[in-house]
């Protein structure tokens, strides 16, 4: 019975047409790689976040090893050292065990300040000296000068370029010589104490340059031309310095500070266009010893940029472009959120010509009722 059950069995197989097994292994095999996608997939959930935590805690550590370095024995020479962000930085440095230079032209307020950074000093030791010097004059005094610094100081450890001015007000009220100032001044007055230094520097294989443009060197802002175009000749200025002295070991760090409260915004404000006043009002305004805390901080981690506030980010994130900078997360930042910030950046000069629209029919209206 059996026997005959199982040959009926055996016909019946045979005589039924075999259904298509290949469509069967197909299926097998598709569920198999779906689940060694989704496993992986899986896997990629743990992998990311895992890397970005330790890619964030790698950063901080190495930001909060190197910016705990003495400065004991280096010599920091600060431009614009005798006020404003410059006097704070040549403080934060004494602090840190530096042999300070202040640089600027005015030689009671170098005097004066000369004695504030002494009180921040943590060594007997410590050397604390200022010279007068125009940074925008001929190049050759220049040089003379920072040749003879040395000579006092020993070699240039660090310069930090913070001679700067801005004169506020539309194009066609700015004087060609505030123009021409506003150029000398704020780049090329940075670019010829750069080129008195970094022949040292490179020949000792060490050294940080600092240079300061500021948010609106970023971006051009109304009432700020020849100032923006200064501030964003800066930017090309650091990168191709960055190329040409990466591999002799060199840092260099461009600053982008929004308003801070110094005697020079003080100045400032006395010609500043309303429509200037309320757009720079959005990034906010600093104290000069947190920015110059931060600037030191980013140039000895060896950030090349170095920014202060939400829109400092903002702005410098949307800008990276080709800066090199290549902290981790700072890199993660910049390649999600261009796109997006490129509409957060919109919408602010939306709102910024508005501003400028309202400005002008306000100065239009009192013009009228005079
Ligand atoms: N304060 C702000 O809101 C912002 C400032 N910045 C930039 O930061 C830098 C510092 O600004 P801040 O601290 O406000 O400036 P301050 O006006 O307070 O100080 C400027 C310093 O530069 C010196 N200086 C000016 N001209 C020359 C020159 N030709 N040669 C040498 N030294 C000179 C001044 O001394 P003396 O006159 O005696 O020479 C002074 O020590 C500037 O480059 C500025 O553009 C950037 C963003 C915002
Ligand atoms: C993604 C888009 C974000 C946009 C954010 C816009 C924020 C605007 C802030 C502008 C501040 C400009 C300060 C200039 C300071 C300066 O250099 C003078 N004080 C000179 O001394």
């Amino acid at each position: 019975m059996k026997m005959n059950i199982f040959i009926i069995y055996q016909i019946d197989r045979s005589t039924v047409p075999k259904r298509p097994s290949v469509n069967s292994e197909k299926f097998t095999k598709m569920m198999d790689s779906l689940f060694q996608l989704s496993e992986s997939v899986c896997c990629l959930w743990y992998i990311i976040p895992g890397l970005i935590i330790v890619g964030v805690f790698y950063d901080y550590i190495s930001y909060k090893t190197l910016t705990s370095v003495s400065l004991k024995d280096k010599h920091v020479l600060i431009t614009g050292g005798s006020s404003g962000i410059g006097k704070s930085f040549a403080c934060e440095a004494a602090r840190k065990g530096a042999n300070v230079t202040l640089v600027a032209r005015d030689k009671d307020k170098l005097k004066a300040a000369e004695l504030e950074v002494k009180k921040c000093c943590i060594y007997a030791s410590q050397r604390i000296f200022s010279c007068s010097v125009d940074v925008s004059g001929p190049y050759d005094r220049v040089e003379d000068s920072f040749a003879d610094i040395e000579k006092d100081g020993g070699p240039i450890f660090m310069l930090t370029n913070f001679a700067g001015a801005a004169v506020c007000g539309v194009l066609e009220d700015t004087s060609p010589a505030d123009i021409r100032k506003m150029l000398d001044l704020n780049c090329l007055g940075s670019i010829q104490t750069t080129r008195a230094t970094i022949e040292g520097m490179k020949s000792r294989g060490e050294g940080h340059i600092i240079l300061t443009s500021s948010l609106a060197g970023l971006f051009g802002i109304y009432g700020f031309c020849p100032y923006s175009a200064a501030k964003f000749a800066l930017k090309g200025f650091a990168e191709a310095l960055y190329m040409e002295v990466k591999h002799s070991g060199l840092k260099v760090t461009l600053a982008f500070p929004a308003d801070v409260d110094t005697p020079g915004f003080a100045e400032e404000e006395k010609s500043k266009p309303k429509e200037t006043r309320l757009i720079c009002q959005s990034g906010g305004l600093f104290h000069p010893d947190v920015v110059a805390r931060k600037i030191l901080n980013d140039s000895l981690a060896g950030y090349f940029t170095s920014y202060i506030g939400l829109d400092g980010f903002l702005l410098t994130t949307l800008n990276a472009g080709m800066s090199q900078d290549y902290s981790f997360v700072r890199l993660l930042l910049q390649v999600f959120l261009t796109g997006p910030l490129r509409l957060v950046a919109v919408l602010y000069q939306l709102s910024f010509f508005r501003i400028i629209k309202k400005c002008r029919e306000e100065r239009n209206k009192s013009k009228k009722a005079e």
